[in-house]
């Protein structure tokens, strides 16, 4: 047996916090070495790290239960904090390893890190492998007849339905053999993931259950129980009708592969709308991911680079009402709240929330998708920013500027009871579904008899939607005169 054979293979773990459908972990595996696990906390400056707020709870509890998972495997995760690649040349040296092992990442940071490791690793003869498996298809399978990347998310759709089915997900080995020497590991605890003084995360365990675990069990309750339906409902934020996997898609607690898996053969119980519609879901996963890799700047700058002169507004009050959930309108309001709450908004009150930012108050998407980033358990670096641009009509496919929301009729066509806004926003439990959406229309009668003092126990709207409608549509045709 070569001598190398035997020396230990570094499996680099990043946003695929799994051993289930896992390329990395199996091609290890495979290649009999013993296998030290490592997940580095990368710095800030690096661009891949840290996570915002919410995300760094997460993974918290998610490298407990990764490392749970490798202990009844007889091994443990190695922590370290750094640059990773000293830190993987640190352990290189500690461990002998000869091999890194690593599912890709996709965003540009990512990109540069990891294509900078693998020259370096490569230079001192160790070998650097990357997997694929965090998408159903790499970002570059899928492209145009003329060789180019799609800008159009319906024909991206044709594509990745003619491609055919994705590989089938493969099962977590049973056992694994875990290099026996492991080197030393920084702790948890000291990373300081986790809020302390003011605890904001306390209601985040009523609804998450982190970890590989958590994520197959909400998979098998939403096929379950919520599948059948999800066209129909899955725009009604009151209703459970979606699959909240996004924040274990986000740090690849599952895989795309692992959920399009068990969507297989539900025809007699599952209309097949459904089925697609939710594989669609996942396709815009896939979409945004495409964009991002082939469109880098996606991630920060205008994708559509004529809204380089759309006239921001700058206005901290206006910002701090959105950010708090404290405009006045009550279905903004709610989402803000459950996003504090829970760190998780519905996707249909994620368009109107952002669309109010954007267009009511004229503030640049980037301030809502920096604010999404660091309160999200499933902030994710290409759904967020294909999203909010999206909603900014500056994006690709995106929907156009003039299309702004009335969050009025928003509520009333999505939320008709009002059952959600009265579970985010206590202020108005006892008002009548007539008025739940626009307090301020509402008699005083009304108004006494639900115990609201406009302006005092729930804000005055801080915009009238109509003139601020107009206020954005004058900025977009300067905007267009002047491109
Ligand atoms: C302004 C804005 C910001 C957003 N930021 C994020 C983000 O940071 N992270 C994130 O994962 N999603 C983001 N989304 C997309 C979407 O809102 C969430 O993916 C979805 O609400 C997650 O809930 P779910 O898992 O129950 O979705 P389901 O309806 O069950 O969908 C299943 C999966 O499909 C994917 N998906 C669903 N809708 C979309 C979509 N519109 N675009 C891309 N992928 C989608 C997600 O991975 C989701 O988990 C954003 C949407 C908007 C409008």
């Amino acid at each position: 047996m070569a001598k190398d054979a035997i020396k230990p293979v570094i499996l680099w773990f990043r946003r695929d916090l799994r051993l289930d459908d896992n390329q990395a972990l199996n091609a290890a595996h495979l290649s009999g070495r013993p296998i030290i696990p490592l997940y580095i906390n990368e710095p800030a400056s690096a661009g891949t790290g840290p996570l915002g707020a919410a995300q760094a709870w997460w993974l918290h509890h998610s490298l407990e239960a990764l490392d749970r998972s490798l202990h009844e495997r007889q091994g443990r995760l190695v922590l370290a904090s750094g640059e990773a690649l000293e830190v993987l040349r640190a352990v290189i040296k500690k461990s002998g390893a000869k091999a890194v092992f690593w599912n890709r990442r996709y965003d540009p940071s990512g990109i540069s890190v990891d294509t900078h490791i693998k020259q370096e690793l490569e230079k001192q003869a160790i070998e650097a492998r990357s997997f694929g498996g965090q998408l159903l298809h790499e970002p570059s399978r899928l492209m145009t007849g003329s060789g180019t990347p799609y800008r159009v998310y319906t024909p991206f759709w044709r594509a990745l339905e003619g491609a055919g089915e994705a590989e089938p997900p493969l099962e977590a080995p049973a056992k694994l053999r875990l290099a026996s020497q492991r080197p030393a590991s920084e702790t948890l605890k000291s990373w300081k993931l986790l809020p302390t003084k003011p605890d904001w995360a306390k209601d985040f365990t009523d609804l998450w259950t982190p970890g590989e675990q958590g994520a197959r069990e909400r998979l098998s309750a939403f096929v379950e129980e919520e599948l059948k339906g999800y066209k129909e409902n899955r725009d009604y934020p009151a209703k459970p009708a979606t699959s909240m996997l996004s924040p274990h898609l986000a740090l690849g607690e599952i895989s795309p592969a692992r959920i399009w898996d068990a969507t297989r053969g539900l025809s007699n119980r599952v209309p097949a709308a459904d089925i697609v519609h939710f594989r669609k879901e996942i396709a815009w996963r896939e979409f945004s991911y495409h964009l991002l890799f082939h469109f880098p700047r996606l991630a920060s700058e205008n994708w559509n680079d004529r809204f380089d002169g759309f006239q921001w507004r700058y206005d901290d009050g206006d910002f701090e009402a959105w950010r708090r959930g404290m405009t006045g309108y009550p279905i903004v309001d709610a989402g803000m709240r459950q996003l504090w709450r829970h760190g998780w908004m519905h996707n249909r009150v994620r368009m109107i929330v952002a669309s109010f930012l954007i267009k009511d108050l004229m503030i640049d998407w980037r301030d809502g998708e920096a604010w999404f980033r660091d309160t999200l358990v499933d902030a994710d670096p290409a759904n967020n920013a294909a999203s909010w641009q999206w909603v900014a009509g500056s994006g690709a496919d995106a929907s156009p500027f003039f299309r702004i929301f009335n969050p009025m009729l928003q509520g009333e066509t999505f939320d008709p009871d009002g059952d959600y806004v009265r579970a985010h926003v206590p202020e108005l439990q006892r008002l009548g579904a007539k008025y739940i959406h626009r307090p301020f229309e509402a008699p005083k009668s009304a108004l006494d008899e639900a115990g609201i003092i406009l302006g005092q126990t729930y804000p005055k709207p801080i915009v009238d939607h109509a003139s601020a409608r107009d206020r954005a549509l004058a900025a977009y045709k300067a905007t267009k005169d002047a491109a």
